[in-house]
């Protein structure tokens, strides 16, 4: 069995490896793409020191002769100041150009509208009040969005404010799925003695689109070699296969013997639990990059999480990602268990699917890995090294869903 820090090791430098192709494509189509190149700000954000306030633009110097000031500019949003005049104040709007001479805007509510056309300013003006200063939100050079980012609305919308219209970005990795097992049907028929229904390959479905990936499906793959081989070989276009069952020691498993005719079976069996009879390796293509191959144990629990913890940050850095990001283990956090665990797996790590509320970490009472229903009502999972008992008032490490989906 190989550990689950030396398979994740393992399988990094491969995925860093490759390089994805890079298309440059406009600001709408963009979002949840990974950037390919570092975007630098041409321009200051604010370009000029500007108005917070609807107001007036004033200079504190003056308010030594009185509180009450003729009114010599008005100054809405995109008009060019003239240098504010000694002794007057200038009628200013939110984001407009701060006049030449002005150190402070007052807000209107802080003023009394005379009926002569002077302002009186109720309170003593504070210097640089609601003064928006150039540059304080993006200073030229900066750079604004990091390669390897991916584009959340935020960074798509930061790239707008500073004048991009069109970014380089990596193109969808294609994934193929492959579910085996000739006791699945999918939903939508009936069931007969002994059969179940297809489960798992909707959990990949909506996760790797979630990640922004082009997935393509061959569905159920009965469980015999020829079938085996014949999916895989017609999944092999795609940048990587994932697939379920069919990976453990019976002789219904034909997952790794068909992987070692189309390709090569580099890894199996992970020293984690669940997850344990999952195998890695590459299907050949003449002349291209390989097809990497992920085969994922059945039980939809091992498979779901499987997915989460090795072949999620796999297709991140695929995608382009960086390490950083692509690595859950840097983002788990402590949590105090509220439980007691004394029957630990002795040569795996154990994955405990847990619910966390204010830190608190229950545990889901049925662990089995056939029970999809613990993923939904559970929040995530504390990781146990081999041997590890838990008993209430442990700290333990724990990593939400949410957090290995980012
Ligand atoms: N003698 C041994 N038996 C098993 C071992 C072992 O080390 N020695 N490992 C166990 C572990 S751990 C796991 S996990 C499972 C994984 O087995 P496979 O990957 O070969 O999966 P299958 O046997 O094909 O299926 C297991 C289970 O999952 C159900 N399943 C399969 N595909 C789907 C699907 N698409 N949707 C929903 N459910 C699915 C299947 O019906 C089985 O119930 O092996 C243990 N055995
Ligand atoms: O490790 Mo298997 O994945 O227990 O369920």
């Amino acid at each position: 069995m190989i550990e689950l820090d030396d398979l994740l090791m393992q399988l990094w430098p491969q995925a860093q490896q490759y390089k994805p192709a890079i298309e440059t494509l406009p600001l709408q189509q963009v979002y949840g793409r990974v950037l390919a190149d570092s975007q630098h700000s041409a321009i200051q954000v604010p370009q000029h020191d500007n108005s917070g306030m609807d107001g007036y633009a004033v200079r504190c110097a003056d308010f030594l002769q009185g509180m009450v000031f003729p009114v010599s500019q008005r100054i809405p949003a995109g008009k060019t100041p003239q240098p504010l005049e000694p002794g007057t104040v200038a009628r200013i709007f939110t984001g407009a150009p701060i006049p030449p001479g002005a150190d402070a805007i007052v807000m209107q509510e802080d003023t009394v509208l005379l009926d002569d056309g002077r302002v009186h300013f109720n309170h003593l003006p504070k210097l640089n009040a609601w003064i928006r200063r150039a540059g304080e939100d993006i200073a030229r050079g900066q750079v604004v969005v990091e390669m390897g980012a991916t584009l959340n609305a935020v960074r798509v919308a930061l790239l707008a404010s500073i004048g991009i219209a069109e970014v380089p970005v990596y193109r969808p990795l294609r994934a193929g799925v492959m579910v085996t097992g000739s006791e699945l049907k999918n939903p939508g028929s009936s069931l007969e003695p002994g059969q179940i229904y297809n489960s798992n390959e909707f959990v990949w479905l909506g996760l790797l689109k979630q990640m922004g990936c082009e997935v393509r499906s061959v569905g159920i793959v009965p469980d015999n070699l020829r079938a085996t081989v014949e999916a895989l070989k017609s999944l092999s276009d795609c940048d990587l296969v994932i697939s379920s069952g069919g990976v453990s020691v019976g002789e219904e498993d034909h997952v790794k013997p068909a992987v070692e005719q189309v390709g090569e079976l580099q890894a199996w069996k992970i020293a984690m639990k669940p997850g344990k009879p999952m195998a890695f390796g590459k299907i050949d293509r003449a002349g291209q990059s390989p097809c990497w191959f992920f085969g994922l144990p059945g039980n939809p629990v091992s498979s779901a999480l499987a997915f989460q913890l090795v072949v999620k940050p796999f297709v991140d850095l695929l995608s382009g990602q960086s390490l950083p990001t692509a690595d859950w283990r840097s983002r788990m956090v402590q949590v105090t268990a509220q439980f007691e665990w004394l029957r630990p797996d002795t040569r795996r790590d154990e994955f405990l699917r847990v619910r966390v509320e204010s830190g608190m970490a229950t545990l889901f009472a049925n662990q089995s890995s056939g029970v999809l229903t613990s993923l939904d009502q559970s929040t995530g999972v504390v990781r146990l090294k081999a041997g590890q008992t838990v008993t209430p008032g442990d700290a333990l490490p724990y990593v939400s869903y949410q957090e290995l989906m980012k």
